[in-house]
């Protein structure tokens, strides 16, 4: 209790309300103007939050629902208060201390470690976060907050509380206000300035700071105390004029001061003289001159008393004022890259409607797989309803877009499930989806530039939309650029409008997350690019799911140039010469062929002489229905223990084999392995041994960087350096047998008192992988043409050319290797 009798309650703030209080003082001068947009958005919520709890509960709400702004200078003339008041939902005592003394916002700890070891991210963050309340005691030596909730069933005698805090304080306290309920509802927020923010006493200052950031802020209405001087009659001076002339003799007055001036101002010139002086002649004697008196008047000004914009008329809003309106509205520091503003019609109700294409997207799109909420906005006669769309609101792809949609047609009190039951909200949302497709498209047509600050951010969206929206597929894709071999950043038509003469296929190469200009090196693509092909660097992680759902674009079919099936379309010209020379290819390869044959065919279905390469010695080409390297790294994320009990892994393992080695066979590379295996042929038994070891190693060289250069991972890719490693030695003339000191430091002696092994934990283990043995071989139900290709871990039965598959660099079994071999 205080002198005053009051109870009052004291309470520390809560510590990161501490810690963004005092960087909202250290750190935000510059951008201290932030302060009256955060209030008003404040008064603005809680107005809001009163007329949906009203609506809610049916009580009447009285007017008026406004927010009023005045300056009071100190009567000592030193100083002054700002005076922002709401008629909104209020706070009850234990609200005050709890929405001002606490953080309730997710992300409070990121946005106050980034601000406090970086004072300039600070101010960026603003936008972002909103310092809310707290950027009051940015102007303010002390705060008031007055507040009386609103009247209700649970609280029908509501108090009006004070919380009063100065900017130094690291408590708050709250108690009843000595001077009763003057606000009948709502909160009254007195700002006692400190003597470096007295500019914000200055009418004209308020004006300039609603004007600039919150003019959009809120539909309710601003008001603003003004104080005029105003001329009115003395009626004092009138009154003892009036006594004054009844005591005297009357005299004609002297003319009016503005008559007297035009007479003297005309008789310079001398030309109307006579004819004002026989006017004034002829006139009746004057009254005497009302005197007058200036008076201070106080008026409430309506400042944000234009019509909200998106009830205006397009042709007149400028860029300027959609880029502050959405500035405001979303709290965003970066204009926005599209507006759309246009009016329509779901069924028989007509609205006006603005969108807005972010800036940014929110981090958390692509870390969930569930739509953002809130995008669109429904306002009914200007008054805002709901931005919950529940299973009517925007589809995943699309849930970044900002949009306000304000229907004239609807009942205020309209509720979200009438508005689903008449299927108002499912046609706005697919009216709002085709205008902002149609946006993107003006946009990607009339600035590229811009457009290309939009596929930046949003492209891999525009993917995702048309892999999950049947619906919107064909229209996106005109969005959608994608980058080839001869250029970047075109479309699915300008591909099929380059197409060569008797090109049927559209070609694609997949790499998700590989560099276009990696992509574009690849083996694969040698040949296209030298003949003039145009070649899709498919490198986006959605493309060649996209690609597989889309299957042909107008008329052509896509073709994986890592798969079979790749015809260029004008084989027909030189289809016999071509036969031909691939039968004496053939024919000649056929021993090389067959070797290779032996080593790879644990890999491959097949191994083939090329038609597709022009300088690399070999590649591995994925069968029609095989993996392409991508989608095989993809099934290889996915694979996981509940898939394998399912026997899904071994299905892949049979995908995966399904591809075959292609070699090259004007490589000089070829030639030589050729001419090596018919020496080894042609010497028969007394073969040199040296000479087919190296044979076989160059082999397996040729397969694992076949595997590697077609996009594939080397299984063994420990045993592939090491034949690399050999060669090396034999190229650069070091002995092959020559060892690597091995020594190292060992580990010292086992921790005899740190944990035991737990054997129950051990018996556990076995069990399970035991369990798992079991549970593979139980797999049996393979489809008929997977039956002889499936091999079960673990299992006794010997795997397809196991001599071969199991050679090291000294033909021995790789388990059984020396230890520096490996
Ligand atoms: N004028 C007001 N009327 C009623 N409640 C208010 C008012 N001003 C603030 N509050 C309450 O205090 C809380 C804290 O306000 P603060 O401005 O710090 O954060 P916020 O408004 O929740 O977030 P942000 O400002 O980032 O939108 C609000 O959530 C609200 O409950």
């Amino acid at each position: 209790q205080d002198g005053q009798g009051l109870h009052k309650k004291s309470y520390g703030y809560q510590s990161d309300v501490a810690r963004l209080r005092k960087i909202v003082i250290n750190s935000l001068y510059s951008h201290r103007d932030v302060f009256l947009r955060e209030l008003i958005s404040n008064s603005n919520d809680a107005l809001e939050k009163l007329r949906i709890t009203s609506l809610k509960e049916g009580f009447p709400v009285e007017n008026p629902l406004n927010i009023t702004i005045k300056a009071v200078p100190n009567e000592t003339g030193r100083g002054g208060r700002l005076v922002i008041t709401d008629y909104g939902m209020g706070m009850s005592a234990e609200d005050l201390a709890t929405n001002l003394g606490t953080l309730a916002k997710s992300g409070t700890s990121d946005f106050l470690n980034e601000a406090e070891t970086d004072s300039s991210a600070a101010g960026n963050l603003i936008g972002q976060f909103g310092v809310g309340f707290y950027s009051a005691f940015l102007v303010s030596d002390r705060v008031y907050v007055a507040s009386i909730p609103v009247q209700s069933k649970q609280n029908p005698n509501p108090v009006q509380n004070v919380f009063s805090s100065s900017s130094n304080d690291a408590e708050f306290e709250v108690y009843p206000d000595p001077r009763g309920n003057t606000l009948g509802r709502g909160t009254e927020i007195t700002l006692v300035l400190k003597d470096d923010a007295l500019e914000y006493l200055a009418t004209d200052r308020l004006r300039e700071l609603v004007a600039k950031h919150s003019s959009f802020a809120t539909s309710y209405p601003i008001y603003l105390q003004v104080v005029k001087t105003e001329v009115v009659p003395d009626e004092e001076a009138q009154a003892a004029q009036a006594a004054e002339s009844a005591s005297t003799i009357h005299t004609p007055a002297s003319p009016p001061e503005s008559t007297q001036k035009t007479t003297d101002e005309d008789e310079e010139d001398g030309i109307v003289e006579d004819v004002v002086e026989d006017i004034e002649a002829q006139k009746e004697p004057e009254e005497p001159p009302v005197p007058m008196k200036n008076v201070t008047v106080q008026e409430w000004v309506h400042l944000n008393d234009q019509p909200p914009l998106w009830q205006r008329d397009p042709k007149n809003v400028t860029k300027d004022e959609y880029d502050l309106f959405y500035r405001a509205t979303y709290k965003e520091s970066n204009d926005p890259l599209g507006v759309h503003h246009f009016k329509g019609d779901a069924g028989s109700i007509s609205f006006k409607a603005m969108l807005f294409i972010p800036s940014d997207l929110e981090k958390e799109f692509w870390q969930s797989a569930k739509a953002l909420s809130g995008g669109i906005k429904l306002m009914v006669k200007r008054v805002f309803i709901t931005s919950d769309f529940g299973e009517n609101g925007l589809p995943k792809w699309i849930s970044w877009l900002r949009a306000i949609v304000d229907a004239d047609d609807l009942p205020l009190n309209v509720s979200r499930e009438t508005l689903q039951s008449t299927k108002f909200l499912a046609q706005v949302k697919q009216v709002i989806i085709n205008r902002a497709i149609s946006l993107l498209a003006r946009i990607s047509q009339e600035d590229p530039e811009q457009y290309a600050k939009i596929l930046d951010t949003f492209g891999p969206a525009f993917k995702l939309g048309a892999v999950e929206s049947q619906k919107d597929r064909f229209k996106l894709m005109s969005l959608i650029h994608w980058d080839t071999n001869l250029r970047n950043g075109t479309t699915l038509d300008e591909i099929v409008a380059s197409k060569k003469k008797g090109q049927t296929q559209i070609f694609f190469l997949a790499g998700a997350g590989i560099a276009k200009e990696t992509l574009a090196k690849s083996v694969f693509i040698e040949k296209l690019h030298a003949r003039g092909y145009e070649v899709i660097l498919a490198h986006d992680a959605l493309d060649e799911i996209l690609i597989a759902n889309l299957r042909q674009w107008k008329g052509l079919q896509f073709q994986d140039v890592s798969k079979k099936g790749l015809v260029f379309g004008d084989e027909e010209n030189s289809a016999e010469e071509e036969k031909a020379e691939l039968e004496a290819f053939n024919e000649k390869f056929k021993p090389l062929i067959e070797y290779i044959k032996v080593q790879a065919l644990d890999l491959v279905k097949d191994v083939t002489i090329s038609n597709r390469l022009v300088e690399s010695a070999c590649a591995i080409v994925a069968d029609q229905w095989g993996y392409s390297a991508n989608m095989e790294k993809l099934m290889q994320a996915q694979t996981n223990p509940a898939a394998e009990k399912r026997g899904q892994n071994h299905m892949h393992s049979w995908a995966r084999k399904q591809k075959a080695l292609e070699i090259n066979p004007r490589s000089p590379l070829i030639e030589g392995l050729l001419e090596k295996v018919l020496e080894l042929e042609d010497a028969g038994e007394d073969k040199d041994e040296g000479l087919e070891r190296e044979v076989k190693e160059v082999v397996s060289i040729l397969i694992d960087g076949a595997l590697v250069r077609s996009g594939f991972d080397v299984e063994d890719s420990n045993g592939f350096f090491t034949r690399i490693d050999r060669v090396l030695r034999r190229s650069l003339g070091v002995s092959e047998s020559a060892t690597t000191d091995t020594t190292v430091k060992p580990a010292p002696p086992v921790d005899e008192s740190g944990s035991q092994v737990d054997k129950d934990e051990m018996a556990r283990q076995l069990a399970s992988e035991l369990d798992r043995d079991a549970q593979l071989h139980e797999f049996s139900q393979a489809p008929p043409q997977f039956e002889d290709q499936i091999v079960f871990p673990g299992s006794s039965q010997p795997e397809p050319n196991d001599d071969v598959f199991n050679i090291n660099l000294d033909g021995e079994d790789v388990k059984g290797a020396p230890h520096d071999e490996l």
